[in-house]
């Protein structure tokens, strides 16, 4: 059985557009289905578990940007039942979408995923219970994700498709006043003590806020997290260097270290604030896992 989860406010009502651009065409498929509309908070991962468990549903297909994602994954990890997913994309990051190579296009992707043609099985992230499925952050860009959250020009920039911009305006913002912190990184055991650090980010795509490929070797199955840690730099060496995230010419900077794990814990002498798919989660200390290849996603 087939199950539909819409966030009608994804993207700032783009959502709502493409469900109503994709719903005739499941209308006529012969398959019956269910829908159910987001309506706020926690709703996506509530709705998917119910689908799967009270509608055997084993097939859930997504309607949304990153959140929903997050919320819908999170509702078939915890049903810890055999259910596929795909995504039609229809917010304004859409990190999932470009790090699967899924098409923005909402006739293109629905018709991938009913067709079946290509199934991968890939790894999440188990974070304080709840998995991420793009990446996790502590520091500076988790600071700079509850801000573009709170801002009045996401909205704004959303109406004309530049949520990518949304999030730089975020960084200028955030760069500005944020303080790096010395942190003490543990991946599978070992320790590295490091000092000034802007932001530490594990992830399972390459891309992040909206196009940035803060961790361009990053493989979703693997087994593995790719960890980026920026630090020792100055306030403006930090904005000197961000557009290189956009061309991968980051990763020869010297403030910039990659470091490979399934087992990642990050602690500060105070709490620093974490994300975790772009949104704001419990701050440090944090401790999390690669679960490999825990989730089937129908590409
Ligand atoms: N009906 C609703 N009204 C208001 N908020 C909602 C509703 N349904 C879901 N939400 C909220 O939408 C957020 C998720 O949005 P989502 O991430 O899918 O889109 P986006 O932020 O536009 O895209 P992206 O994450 O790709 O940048 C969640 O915080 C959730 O609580």
């Amino acid at each position: 059985m087939l199950g539909v989860i819409v966030n009608p406010v994804s993207g700032n009502g783009t959502g709502l557009k493409v469900w109503r651009q994709i719903e005739p065409t499941l209308r006529r498929l012969e398959t019956p289905f269910h829908v159910r509309l987001t309506s706020g908070e926690g709703d996506a991962e509530k709705l998917s578990k119910e689908l799967i468990q009270k509608e055997g549903v084993n097939k859930i297909i997504a309607v949304g940007g990153d959140g929903t994602v997050r919320g819908v994954v999170n509702g078939i990890y915890e049903s810890n039942q055999d259910c596929r997913f795909g995504l039609v994309p229809a917010g304004s990051g859409n990190d999932f979408a470009r790090g699967h190579g899924i098409p923005m296009k909402p006739l293109q992707a629905l018709e991938r995923i009913l067709s079946e043609q290509e199934e991968k099985r890939i790894d999440l992230i188990l974070l304080d219970g709840k998995v991420a499925v793009n990446s996790i952050g502590a520091g500076f860009d988790a600071q700079v994700a509850k801000v573009t959250d709170q801002a009045v020009y996401k909205a704004w920039l959303n109406q004309y498709k530049l949520g990518a911009l949304a999030y730089i305006l975020s960084v200028i913002r955030v760069v500005c006043t944020y303080q790096p912190r010395d942190i003490v990184l543990t991946v599978d055991g070992h320790e590295v003590r490091l000092e000034g650090v802007w932001l530490v980010v594990a992830a399972n795509i390459p891309n992040y806020g909206g196009g940035m490929l803060i961790c361009p070797d990053a493989i979703p199955d693997d087994g593995i997290a790719d960890i980026c840690v920026v630090s020792g730099m100055s306030r403006l060496g930090l904005l000197a260097a961000f557009p290189k995230i956009f061309t991968w010419a980051h990763r020869h900077h010297p403030g910039v270290h990659f470091y490979r794990g399934k087992q990642v814990t990050i602690d500060a002498a105070g709490p620093l604030p974490v994300h975790a798919d772009g949104e704001s989660v419990a701050p440090t200390p944090l401790s999390a896992q690669v679960i490999e290849k825990r989730l089937t996603i129908i590409v």
